[in-house]
């Protein structure tokens, strides 16, 4: 399956890297030709896995019509709210048969589209043909080799089989699913609850608040999955709980990193400023996760929080102090 991934920040290299790995012939697409040619000279991409070996096999361009030629899978790796503008200039590449997946974990915030419907809609792509490829990986533990799961959602079974053979290595473990819905509302959401925890750890709270975080976090995005049409199997999986656990957890995550930094009292403007460049993609999806929420009528009081906390100038103590004055109720 000639596979083509488009976009060269942390997750594109890496899972770059895992489909060369995986015996399939791979390119990849940066935005900078300098940045192209380093990964095709020196095999590293310095800016955002510096001490990782690149394979040699794996070419990098930066011309997207070279880059798409011939593709059979067009993996989509750049951040949720670049997508639409960046398939616009792709789309009259894009093989019309190729099928196309996304790694990004957001939700569109003009539209409140998820990833593969941004896809459908800004490249006229048929649905059957898009899915998305999510899960609790972290790229530098990704790229490093250490064993991680993942799940390949796609309506259509076989097609996810297809891109699952070509992704799968003795240390990449890629399922299949076909709940699109509730793999994509799981990577976005846990984005927003991973805020909420890097805010409390970053207040100076333990364990047992993470623990009721992450645990009142599933729940709410288990409640918007359901009422969007998702399995509740799948919140309970590698895409659901699976990376809510990584995300909340680990100090890799930009999200989390982010959300320590507000707890730490930094404003959003300073903690923006820190991340290098690097997409936290839970500080624009906690308004679009919200709105998605409302419209669906489903309650989901962490999210609201963190958006508050975000943009519009809510106290962590005060965000904290309403999320427990919420009259008490049954779990
Ligand atoms: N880094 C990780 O561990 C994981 C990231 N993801 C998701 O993958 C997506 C991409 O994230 P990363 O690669 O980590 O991001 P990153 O922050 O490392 O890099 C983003 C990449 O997109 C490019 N980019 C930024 N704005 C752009 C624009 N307007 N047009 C074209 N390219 C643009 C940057 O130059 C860079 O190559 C995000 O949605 C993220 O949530 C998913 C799983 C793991
Ligand atoms: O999606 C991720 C892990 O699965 C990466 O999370 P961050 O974007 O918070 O680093």
């Amino acid at each position: 399956m000639k596979t083509v991934v488009m976009g060269a920040g942390s997750w594109g290299t890496a899972v770059a890297k895992v489909f060369v790995e995986a015996g399939t012939d791979t390119r990849i697409w940066a935005r900078r030709p300098e940045l192209a040619e380093t990964i095709n000279r020196d095999h590293v991409n310095p800016d955002y896995l510096p001490d990782i070996e690149l394979p040699a096999e794996l070419h990098a361009v930066s011309e997207p019509s070279e880059a798409l030629d011939g593709a059979e899978l067009v993996v989509a790796g750049v951040p949720s709210q670049s997508l639409r503008s960046n398939l616009t200039r792709w789309r009259e590449h894009i093989p019309s048969d190729a099928t196309v997946i996304s790694l990004a974990k957001g939700v569109e915030s003009d539209t409140l589209l998820r990833m593969s419907e941004v896809i459908a809609d800004a490249a006229g792509i048929d649905p059957d043909r898009i899915g998305v490829l999510s899960g609790p990986n972290l790229a530098r533990e990704v790229a490093a080799g250490q064993p991680a799961a993942t799940v390949i959602g796609f309506g259509d079974e076989e097609r996810a089989r297809r891109v699952q053979d070509a992704c799968t290595t003795g240390y990449f473990r890629p399922y299949t699913n076909t709940d699109v819905v509730g793999c994509e509302i799981g990577g976005a959401a846990k984005n927003v609850i991973a805020l909420a925890c890097g805010i409390a750890s970053g207040a100076g709270l333990g364990e047992n608040t993470l623990a009721a975080i992450i645990t009142r976090g599933l729940a709410e995005t288990t409640r918007l999955g359901i009422a969007l049409g998702a399995r509740p199997e799948t919140l309970a999986g590698l895409a659901g709980v699976g990376d809510l656990v990584a995300t909340c957890s680990s100090p890799l995550s930009r999200n989390r990193s982010f959300g320590a930094r507000l707890g730490e009292g930094c404003s959003l403007d300073e903690a923006q400023a820190a991340t290098n460049g690097q997409v936290a993609e839970g500080v624009k999806s906690c308004t679009s996760v919200r709105a998605l929420a409302i419209k669906a009528g489903v309650e989901m009081p962490l999210t609201d929080a963190v958006h508050q906390v975000c943009h519009e100038g809510l106290s962590v103590g005060d965000a904290i102090s309403s999320l427990l004055g919420r009259s008490t109720r049954a779990e």
